[in-house]
């Protein structure tokens, strides 16, 4: 960061130093102060404008630095402080990025100047805390309550044109912004400062400000779901229209203090750095098409069009192609519908989508035209013999060096790869629905996928803004493997005495956007009967004479089964785990039919119903899916915790302030989870996914190592990773 000094029309750097206030936070800090000193005390200096270096102003406060015990968050706010009071204009230019402590640096100068590209925002809240700068004092007195409360609860990055509109900034300008800056400091020199003084401003009143607060409150604490940091974020706004400037800033202190202190903020910092820790991925090869791909996109379901969706929003160039022109004309209208909707979303920023240009974004039946793609995307429905033969024909058509990814959520890489001649180039790339909104990309690589290939994926991954995680290759990959033995452990949990509603409930309460049943009722529950289907666990193929409910020896639960034979598949027939409105509906209500179903089930297989308590649901649940966790990393299916957690974070609807799984399970304590998982397993023996993963057992009996430590454990981890 400079801080320049403007005497008249030339310009002086006094100070020079990082972009980020971040590690050498203390001496970003002292500079500023000394630098601001010594304008005001130099009569030469008629104005000071502050700027970033390498054209971002800055992001804020190194995130690092919350978690060491000296935590120095608030020395920001008299440094603030400071800037406003000077008695000389001080100007800001925003290049790039005004975020955090950045933003409330801004808050502090007498005018902000920002390029059109730059983007500004109050992001604490996503990282557990609040903006501890006195921002939370100073936004709303500069751009109203409403505004003010929105950027800080959701901690939303906006673009200049908005910042303009909502009068963050007094000036955009598309070219050099230092310049602009400059003229703009050149011409405010000796008017008053006092109107630019934002702790000196009265919040701007609203004709019924109690009855919005109220109801604003009441919607961010529906959104939070236990998470701290939006609710304490308005406090501190609320605290600003009924308090004086500095009363105000005293609140905002306390209430940055106790999130500072919560635990949350913790999963979160941890969260934020796991996830651009997965983008670390360390292998030589480089990609083979970095940014300039031609993806075809093969089978426009609703996992196509969501994919084809998020590559015209990426500005790849697509080929979409389906098997017959009638399936073509349904997707390609789909497709548009979806487009069309992003396209308004995105109006009034930067980047247009060019959707109508058929070299961007071409509809066919001709597989031919695959001929000449970089990376083909396959995302027919998941049934083995129908993939392989697909990719027997890609790799017949597309050209040599082209990458075959297949989207599928459990299907063997190794055997679709076998279909070609080219297995070294064929991936897995695990879309979630709705694709074109998911964030989560696994990508899968099998036994004969080149590095080259997974550098390429992950290279897709990054132009599409979407979190790619490395993994390997086993029956559900990490997302689903680890959700079986969650899902199988509610299910069970309804077999001796508990109900739908109740176990959702739970896990609603801790966190998740929704419970298990509710979830398997949004999915539809015909899909896991179909895989269950094709396992031989039910239907024709099951083995007479099979036990109702043991299968291969272990404890199985048919009920799902049993949902599925009576034609409840969930929203879509209007009823499933819970009865909706109509089918299609929406609405999940408590269904007597199913309190009956469960007790006469009960009733036929002998199981006394018995009262199942909140702390048992939540630990057979969360442990099953954590335990799962460790016998992942144990087997070198991915390369640490943080991945596991990322996977959750993105994908699974896991809360945030919680973390993800495995460090969640760092948090409880693994001696903990290892001991509620042997009294559960000696309670369940046939349940084998509750029997404690060696690698838990190893992590606890070496004095409960802490997360980063954990792989150190591990003498095996795949090359690839
Ligand atoms: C009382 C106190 C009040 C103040 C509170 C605050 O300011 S709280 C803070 C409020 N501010 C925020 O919450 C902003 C957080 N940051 C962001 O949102 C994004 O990083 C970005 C939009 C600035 C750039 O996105 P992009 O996709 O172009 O790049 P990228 O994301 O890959 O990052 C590149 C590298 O920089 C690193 N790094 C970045 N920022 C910080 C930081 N503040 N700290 C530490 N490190 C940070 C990042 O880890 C990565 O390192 P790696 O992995 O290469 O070793």
């Amino acid at each position: 960061r400079h801080l320049y000094t403007c005497t008249q029309n030339s310009l002086s750097l006094i100070i020079s130093v990082f972009v980020y206030i971040s590690t050498f936070y203390q001496a970003v800090l002292q500079a500023l102060e000394d630098g601001l000193k010594k304008a005001d005390a130099d009569p030469s200096v008629k104005a000071v404008m502050i700027c970033g270096e390498n054209g971002k102003f800055s992001a804020g406060a190194d995130i690092r630095g919350f978690s060491s015990p000296k935590t120095l968050g608030v020395a920001l706010g008299p440094i603030v402080s400071l800037i406003e009071s000077s008695e000389k204009p001080v100007v800001a230019a925003i290049e790039g990025v005004a975020l955090g402590g950045g933003l409330e640096v801004a808050l502090g100068c007498h005018y902000r100047v920002a390029h059109a590209k730059a983007r500004m925002g109050l992001p604490e809240v996503t990282i557990g805390l609040l903006p501890g700068a006195e921002g939370t004092q100073r936004l709303p007195r500069l751009i109203g309550v409403p505004a003010a409360l929105d950027m800080i609860t959701t901690g939303k990055h906006i673009p200049a044109t908005e910042a303009l509109k909502l009068g963050l900034v007094d000036e955009i300008v598309e070219e050099n912004t230092i310049e602009a800056a400059i003229r703009l400091a050149n011409k405010v020199i000796g008017q008053p400062l006092g109107p630019r003084r934002l702790s000196l401003k009265p919040v701007p009143k609203l004709p019924n400000m109690e009855a919005f607060l109220q109801e604003a409150q009441v919607k961010v604490k529906r959104q939070a779901r236990g998470f701290l940091a939006p609710e304490l974020c308005f406090q501190a706004v609320q605290a600003a229209t009924q308090r004086p400037f500095a009363e105000g800033v005293r609140r905002e202190r306390e209430l940055f203090q106790v999130l500072l202190s919560s635990g949350q903020a913790q999963a979160l910092q941890y969260a934020f750095f796991a996830e651009r820790a997965v983008h670390r991925w360390a292998t030589p090869a480089q990609p083979t098409a970095a940014s300039t791909f031609t993806v075809a996109g093969q089978g426009l379901g609703t996992m196509g069009q969501g994919i084809v969706t998020s590559l015209v929003k990426a500005n790849i160039p697509v080929v979409a192609l389906e098997q017959n022109l009638e399936y073509l004309n349904k997707g390609r209208k789909a497709v548009m519908v979806l487009l069309e909707r992003e396209a308004k979303k995105m109006e009034g920023g930067a980047q247009k989508l060019d959707f109508h240009n058929p070299a961007r974004l071409q509809f066919t039946v001709d597989f031919n035209l695959l001929h000449d793609v970089d990376l083909v995307i396959e995302a027919v429905f998941e049934n083995m013999a129908l993939k392989k033969e697909i990719f027997h024909k890609l790799s017949n058509i597309c050209k040599p060096g082209a990458l075959l990814c297949t989207n599928t959520s459990a299907l063997d890489i190794d055997e679709i790869a076998s279909a070609t001649s080219r297995p070294q180039q064929v991936i897995g790339t695990h879309f979630f629905s709705p694709a074109h909104v998911m964030r989560l990309l696994e990508i899968i690589y099998g036994r004969h996928t080149s590095p080259s290939a997974i550098a390429t994926a992950m290279q897709l991954a990054k132009d599409m803004k979407k979190v790619g995680v490395v993994v390997g290759n086993c029956f559900g990959f990490v997302g689903n493997r680890m959700m079986f033995p969650y899902v199988e452990q509610a299910v069970f949990l309804l077999e001796e005495g508990s109900r739908p509603e109740a176990v959702d409930q739970v896990l609603e309460d801790f966190g998740f956007k929704i419970g298990p049943f509710r979830m398997s009722d949004l999915a539809g529950l015909d899909v896991g009967w179909r895989s269950r289907k094709g396992q031989g666990l039910t239907g024709p193929s099951l083995p007479a004479g099979s036990s109702a409910r043991q299968r291969r020896g272990q404890r199985y639960s048919p009920l799902p089964d049993l949902l599925c034979e009576r034609g409840r598949f969930g929203q879509k027939t209007g009823k499933g785990w819970y009865q909706y409105e109509r089918a299609g509906g929406r609405t999940a209500t408590p269904d007597p039919w199913i309190h009956g179903f469960l007790s006469q089930y009960r009733d036929t297989h002998r199981i006394e119903t018995r009262y199942i308590d909140q702390e048992e649901i939540l630990e057979r649940c969360l442990f099953s899916l954590i335990n799962e966790g460790f016998a992942i990393l144990a087997e070198g299916i991915a390369s640490g915790p943080e991945h596991l957690d990322v996977i959750y974070l993105n994908g699974y609807g896991w809360p945030k302030h919680r973390g993800g799984p495995m460090f969640y399970a760092s948090t409880v304590g693994l001696p903990r989870v290892l001991a509620k998982l042997q009294k559960y397993s000696e309670a369940h023996p046939d349940v084998p996914k509750l029997r404690p993963s060696a690698f838990l057992k190893k992590l606890v009996a070496v004095g409960n190592a802490p997360l980063k430590e954990w792989m150190s454990y591990l003498s095996r981890q795949s090359p690839k990773l």
